[in-house]
């Protein structure tokens, strides 16, 4: 299996965003160090995130980017994405794992060494570790836990942390000096006026 790419866009699909063409920005940028990551609203139906991912798969094919999907673990199956990403209120990691398989990614969110190590153990193969910083797109998020939380998380597991909330390539080397693999972005790529540019500095601090 290749390496897991260190720039990892969420799509946003709130309204009035255009996630498929921030990813034909970021795409020709980033290329295999792009993963794409289909997330939808929770009230859209799995016909709506099934055509997104269907979409994304193929964008990603030609440029050896990965396309994962959150949550809906049978969207990830259905349309052969590489895998998908699940959290507290998703499918249990073991649970997960068995769905998609052994050579899957499988991506789980973690803010804490323990429940970090308990997700590797079950079959996480990266662990997404945040929210790093404030953050307007999700509502509801517990406190942020800043480099040091991602330190601590880092030192306690063998699998690629990405670093997730309120990450800006300002925010990148500090994150990266604690010890992320990489980052996964909604607002530094979807919200910027210029995604193409915004995906090579975000590259740019995370491969220096
Ligand atoms: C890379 C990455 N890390 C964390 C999350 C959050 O997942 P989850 O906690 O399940 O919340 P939702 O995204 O499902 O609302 C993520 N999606 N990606
Ligand atoms: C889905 C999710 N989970 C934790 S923070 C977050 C949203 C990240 O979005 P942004 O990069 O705009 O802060
Ligand atoms: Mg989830």
């Amino acid at each position: 299996m290749p390496p897991l790419g260190r720039l990892h866009l969420i799509t946003d699909t709130r309204p009035g965003r255009d996630p498929l063409a921030v990813l034909r920005a970021a795409l020709p940028v980033a290329r295999a160090e792009l993963v794409v990551q289909v997330r939808v609203e929770d009230d859209a139906t799995d016909r709506q995130a099934y055509e997104l991912a269907r979409r994304v798969v193929a964008l990603c094919r030609p440029y050896g980017a990965t396309c994962l999907v959150n949550d809906r673990l049978h969207v990830a199956l259905a349309v052969d994405a590489a895998g998908g990403h699940v959290g507290a209120e998703d499918l249990p990691v073991r649970a997960a794992r068995r769905v998609l398989g052994s050579t899957a990614v499988l991506g789980a969110t973690a803010r804490e060494p323990v429940s970090a190590a308990e997700a590797v153990a079950a079959g996480a193969s990266y662990l997404g570790v945040g929210p790093c910083h404030l953050t307007g797109t999700k509502a509801g998020l517990p406190a942020p836990i800043g480099p040091a939380g991602v330190h601590a998380v880092a030192e306690a597991v063998e699998v690629p942390v990405i670093a997730i909330g309120g990450v800006t390539a300002a925010s990148v080397p500090a994150l990266r000096a604690a010890g992320a693999y990489g980052v996964a972005v909604v607002g530094a790529l979807s919200g910027a006026p210029d995604p193409a540019r915004a995906a090579a500095e975000l590259l740019g601090a995370l491969t220096c």
